[in-house]
């Protein structure tokens, strides 16, 4: 098994994280339980901004809240000089809310609600990244009455089909995001925002997908760009200061998953566009990224204790674990894959093949198929790598299961950084029919 970050098997032969003994941490906070190995997040960030830094590239690195948004999390973002994407007045006010630099954030969405427009107006973003006429529309609208001018990006899809899990692809011609760099709507959308008084253009957007292995969709997107920003230059007389490349970048879930460095990803997006700019006798502009799952994916791993077990003779065994699909849906959304190990019996050679199975009344909640592990029963728990994106983001309350907590090692610490929810927060916002709501 090769372990993530500084994942290891200590000597009582438990997983060990950031120098915490896995099995201690349950002891202290029970389980399902997210844990974050703050060190690897924070190799990611420095690995991002050094390739930049190396090569003398004016740039911002984003992290994409999505993957995972709390509090302490936009604190260590801002810790680590990342800017911030954010998608929602949701992830704006935890931004806020940590107290992270408004200037640094930059706002998406394909249907951002007037009053988050206003919201972020308000807070004096850095930049919204719009998508669509009717929000360009809109946001010159909330602008002008307050005499504001905003700094934006226009999102664009490049008609690039990278290689990934369809519902997570998103630079493609029919996409729900941007404007068509193809048909005239991308060259529309400049006019408009050239012609107004409270906008002020910084550049470009795109977007091509999520865990992608190859960089060849990036330097494809930023050359169909380039040809764009050509002919701007050249007809509306407008250069673009800033090329946003978005995110994407691919992870090692599993053995079967091979990515490069992120610094290689960076590399080779820096010499396509240095390359580009240069052909076209045009400044480079300030390149931005927005990383979400290389940031975070890799440094996070669910505990969780074993339950039932139902064995279909000749078939399958089924070990059920005391969360699923409601802290994990990545596997019944695109059929993801993770690999696992009794965090326990972190060194036993595995002597059986078991498919996960969450606990939620749904067929589909099963976590992993055919994983090799040792026996186990409810004395021995499991440990999901790489559950740090796109998982405690994408909980939920299904079944009314309270989402569990999260907790950040770092140097043999551990800081609860969100609490387990209770049953009562299951009925918080409920409203009863009758008087009272029996306990
Ligand atoms: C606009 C945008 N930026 C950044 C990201 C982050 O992507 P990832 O987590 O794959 O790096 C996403 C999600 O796919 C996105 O839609
Ligand atoms: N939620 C997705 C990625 C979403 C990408 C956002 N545009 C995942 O878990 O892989």
């Amino acid at each position: 098994m090769q372990f993530h970050g500084t994942g290891k098997v200590n000597e009582h032969g438990h997983l060990e994280i950031g120098g915490m003994d896995t099995v201690t941490l349950v002891e202290q906070y029970g389980t399902p339980l997210y844990v974050y190995d703050v060190a690897l997040i924070r190799e990611r960030a420095r690995s991002f901004k050094k390739t930049f830094e190396n090569l003398n590239i004016k740039a911002q690195v984003a992290y994409a809240s999505k993957a995972f948004s709390t509090v302490a999390m936009v604190q260590l973002a801002e810790e680590e000089g990342l800017s911030l994407d954010v998608v929602s007045g949701g992830e704006l006010y935890t931004a806020i809310a940590a107290g992270f630099p408004a200037d640094k954030i930059h706002f998406h969405g394909n249907n951002k609600s007037l009053e988050e427009l206003d919201m972020a107006i308000e807070k004096e973003i850095g930049c919204f990244v719009v998508d669509n006429f009717y929000e360009l529309e809109i946001l010159e609208e909330l602008c002008a009455p307050r005499e504001k001018t905003v700094n934006i990006l226009l999102r664009v899809t490049p008609g690039i089909e990278a290689h990934t899990h369809d519902y997570i692809l998103t630079g493609q011609d029919d996409s729900k995001f941007g404007f068509g760099l193809q048909n005239g709507q991308a060259d529309e959308a400049v006019d408009t925002a050239l012609k107004s008084k409270h906008l002020n253009l910084l550049g470009v957007h795109c977007h091509i997908g999520s865990q992608i292995f190859e960089t060849t969709g990036f330097l494809v997107a930023a050359r169909k760009i380039f040809e764009k920003l050509k002919d701007w230059k050249n007809e509306k007389a407008f250069e673009a200061q800033v090329l946003n490349l978005g995110g994407g970048f691919g992870i090692r879930y599993t053995k079967e998953d091979d990515p490069i460095p992120a610094s290689q990803y960076v590399e080779e997006i820096i010499g396509e566009v240095k390359n580009q700019a240069e052909k076209l006798g045009m400044e480079t502009p300030e390149i931005w990224i927005e990383p979400g799952r290389s940031m975070v994916g890799d440094a996070g791993t669910t505990l969780y204790r074993i339950g039932s077990r139902k064995e279909v003779p000749n078939v399958r065994q089924y070990v059920a674990v005391d969360g699923g699909m409601s802290d994990n849906l990545r596997p019944a959304l695109y059929q993801a894959k993770y690999e696992a190990v009794l965090a326990n019996k972190a060194n036993v050679e595995p002597d059986e093949t078991v498919s996960i199975a969450g606990k939620c009344c749904e067929s589909g909640d099963m976590l992993i198929w055919d994983l090799p592990l040792p026996k186990s029963d409810h004395t021995d728990l499991l440990a999901v790598f790489c559950t740090g994106a796109y998982g405690y983001s994408m909980a939920n309350n299904y079944n009314r299961i309270p989402r569990p907590p999260v907790v950040f090692i770092e140097n043999g610490q551990a800081k609860l950084v969100v609490k387990r929810e209770s049953f009562e927060d299951m009925v918080r916002l409920d409203l009863p029919l009758k008087e009272k709501i029996k306990k």
